[in-house]
């Protein structure tokens, strides 16, 4: 999916020569300390920004042939959950909805928005807003979920509603990759480390992980 992808930000080389690869139904955590590049990997990964060096391939297709293709591929959630402050939850999603032609109430029901679905995003506690954002994810129906720091802001019990859509995501085929800097309850995921990580946290990511740093295609 990307062969040795180099990104500058300013004069200063953030990625260099990084490769991964993720099959139906996979999962990848990428760690590194701040700085380290992973919003700038999942952005380039995204398509809105062009990496200064490497291939991005979809299906063995160069993405570069085709950047409005690979957008509708693409759910993407960054650190801004970018909802209209006027707007309820509810409309906030059908903008998503309509892109996407996901299923709405299955969306609020599995972040547990149901009942907060009329409130003016405005009135949203964080935590309420990434959530809402995460809606927006489900609904986008994109095979390629790229979650920026997903967990930010969740209580426990929606940190397990994000393990489920993810879980659940994968069971029909699709891929995640995501940024965390705490451990996800995620099953048989893969990681990349960017430079930098301490060896300690090896291990904290869930059950199953493969290290893709040096081996990856
Ligand atoms: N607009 C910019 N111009 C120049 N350098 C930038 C710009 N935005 C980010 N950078 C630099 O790019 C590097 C990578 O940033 P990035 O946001 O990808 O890191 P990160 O690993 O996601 O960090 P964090 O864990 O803090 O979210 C950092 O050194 C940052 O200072």
């Amino acid at each position: 999916m990307a062969e040795s992808l180099s990104v500058f930000r300013g004069d200063r080389l953030v990625l260099d020569d990084v490769s991964l690869t993720l099959n139906s139904g996979d999962a990848l955590l990428l760690t590194g300390p701040n700085g380290a590049g992973k919003s700038t990997l999942l952005r380039v990964l995204a398509g809105l920004r062009r990496p200064d060096g490497g291939t991005l391939l979809w299906e063995g297709t160069p993405i570069a042939q085709d950047w409005t293709a690979h957008t509708a591929r693409v759910a993407y959630l960054g650190h801004q959950d970018a909802l209209k402050p006027s707007l309820t939850v509810r409309e906030n999603l059908a903008i998503s909805a309509r892109a996407g032609g996901g299923e709405m109430e299955d969306a609020l029901n599995a972040v547990d928005l149901l009942h907060l679905s009329s409130l003016p995003a405005r009135l949203l506690s964080a935590g309420q807003k990434r959530r809402t954002a995460l809606a927006r994810v489900l609904l986008a129906r994109a095979p390629l979920w790229l979650l920026d720091e997903p967990s930010l802001g969740l209580d426990a019990a929606s940190v397990d509603l994000l393990g489920q859509a993810i879980a659940t995501h994968r069971a029909h085929g699709g891929l995640v990759i995501a940024t965390t800097h705490v451990p996800l309850p995620l099953e048989h995921v893969s990681h990349l480390a960017l430079p930098g990580m301490p060896d300690q946290t090896r291990g904290w990511w869930g059950t199953g992980e493969t290290d893709l740093r040096g081996d990856a295609a």
